[in-house]
């Protein structure tokens, strides 16, 4: 072998594991990032809570707080109302047997009392407050810790920061939260034949999609893309481009130009320039696919998809999205399976990933419903669908209700 070959035509399994590998040795660095933009970021360093959550122990309810061994007997007379205490004010006096005090939602428990009777199961009379309906002991009252308990691990490393997390976070007090600093991505699309929406269109030419197709993807993993004018099919203009770009960004995302045309000048100028890990995966859609180091066009990690359409739809979901989450260090995923609604007869040995429509069937299981339009170049097909359908290399033929993998996208 010579020095310079590199992997060609190989299975997907063993691209991912370049991938891997690749993108471990690339981690990005970790960064203090304030809670309140940590947003869809990937935590780098657990977070252990500091304090208690509940912090203390309060009412559920807006009402009456109470002991509730004074309830038996205290259905004539009632309880002696002897104070109030409000949600955000300091502890009242307590209350002694016999006495029960008003409180809101979220106030702490008055001491002394145990249990909370809703506003709605009363009546004030006077100075005294009969409670109409029995209540269980402990009843609307949440105690402190009952949710999160001094010392508990709330984040882990390698955890997307969602919504719910940064909330949860932000109830324990933390500000600010260390993080992986986000991959930059510049997205090019190369073609004589592309011109952007908006433009006349002349016969033998298309509209750019792919730019849309990849920024929306990468914008949906929390990314801030930068996206280049469209490249000519010219060696001398994309090499030029594709310097300035590996100077500057941590992944360099092309599509097009990168299989066995005369017009594909990609893997050429990556082979003089860069160092290839792979060139072409057993996958359909998706086979030309190529990732390579930037080596003299600048320390950028360069991948480059195919250009047709479906095949960038599904060389970023196969290749490119595992590729952000080893630069950023993200847990693996969660893996979806679904029921085949329908069978399908896979004629080839590469691993396919079909588009399908997810839906749940009666019972409550998912389903997935293969799209015959199966064609590399049918964006209305992979529109109209929501997943990938992934099929493996050994399978031929599936009946409905085979169980398959699923990339919801
Ligand atoms: N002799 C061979 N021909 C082809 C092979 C092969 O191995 N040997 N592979 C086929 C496969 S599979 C694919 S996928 C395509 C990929 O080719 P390229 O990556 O070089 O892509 P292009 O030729 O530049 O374009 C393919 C197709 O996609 C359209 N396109 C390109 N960019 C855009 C864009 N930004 N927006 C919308 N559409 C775009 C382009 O017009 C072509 O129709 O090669 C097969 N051929
Ligand atoms: O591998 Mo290509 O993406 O099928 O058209």
């Amino acid at each position: 072998m010579a020095d310079d070959a590199f992997p060609l035509r190989i299975p997907y399994a063993q691209a991912l594991a370049i991938i891997e590998r690749v993108a471990g040795a690339r981690r990005l660095p970790q960064e203090h990032t304030a809670t309140a933009r940590a947003h869809g970021r990937m935590l780098a360093r657990e977070v252990v809570a500091e304090v208690a959550m509940p912090a203390f122990d309060n009412a559920a309810m807006d009402g009456f707080a109470l002991r509730h061994a004074d309830l038996a007997g205290a259905e004539g007379a009632g309880l002696l109302l002897v104070g109030e205490q409000f949600a955000g004010a300091a502890t009242a006096a307590g209350a002694g047997p016999g006495e029960c005090v008003r409180i809101t939602t979220g106030a702490p428990l008055p001491p002394g009392t145990d249990t909370v009777v809703m506003k709605e199961n009363t009546v004030v009379d006077g100075a005294r407050v009969r409670i109409l309906e029995p209540v269980a002991s402990g009843r609307h009252v949440r105690r402190r810790g009952e949710d999160v308990r001094v010392g508990d691990l709330v984040a882990s490393p390698g955890e997307v920061l969602t919504p719910a997390r940064v909330a949860l976070l932000s109830a324990l007090g933390v500000a600010g939260v260390d993080t992986v600093r986000r991959p930059t991505v510049a997205v090019f699309a190369t073609g004589d034949e592309l011109v952007e929406p908006g433009m006349p269109l002349a016969h033998g030419q298309v509209y750019n999609s792919n730019r849309e197709l990849l920024m929306g993807l990468l914008r949906a993993e929390g990314l801030d893309p930068v996206a280049w004018p469209t490249l000519p099919d010219d060696p001398a203009a994309i090499e030029s481009a594709l310097r300035h770009a590996g100077e500057a960004f941590d992944l360099v995302l092309t599509c097009g130009g990168v299989s066995a045309g005369e017009k594909d000048h990609l893997p050429a100028l990556l082979q003089r320039r860069g160092h290839v890990y792979f060139w072409k995966v057993l996958m359909r859609p998706g086979m030309p696919a190529l990732l390579a180091d930037g080596g003299t066009l600048g320390p950028a990690l360069f991948l480059c998809l195919p250009g047709n359409p479906v095949s960038v739809l599904a060389t970023f979901l196969a290749l490119a999205r595992p590729l952000l989450d080893g630069l950023q260090g993200r847990a693996p995923r969660k893996r979806w399976r679904a029921r085949l609604a329908a069978p399908w007869d896979k004629r080839h040995d590469r691993l396919e990933f079909l588009r399908g429509r997810l839906a749940s069937s009666e019972d409550g299981s998912l389903l997935v419903e293969p799209d015959p339009a199966d064609g590399s170049h049918r964006m209305r097909a992979a529109a109209d669908a929501d997943a990938l359908i992934v099929l493996d290399e050994g399978a031929r033929r599936l009946e409905a209700g085979d169980v398959v993998q699923v990339l919801p996208y």
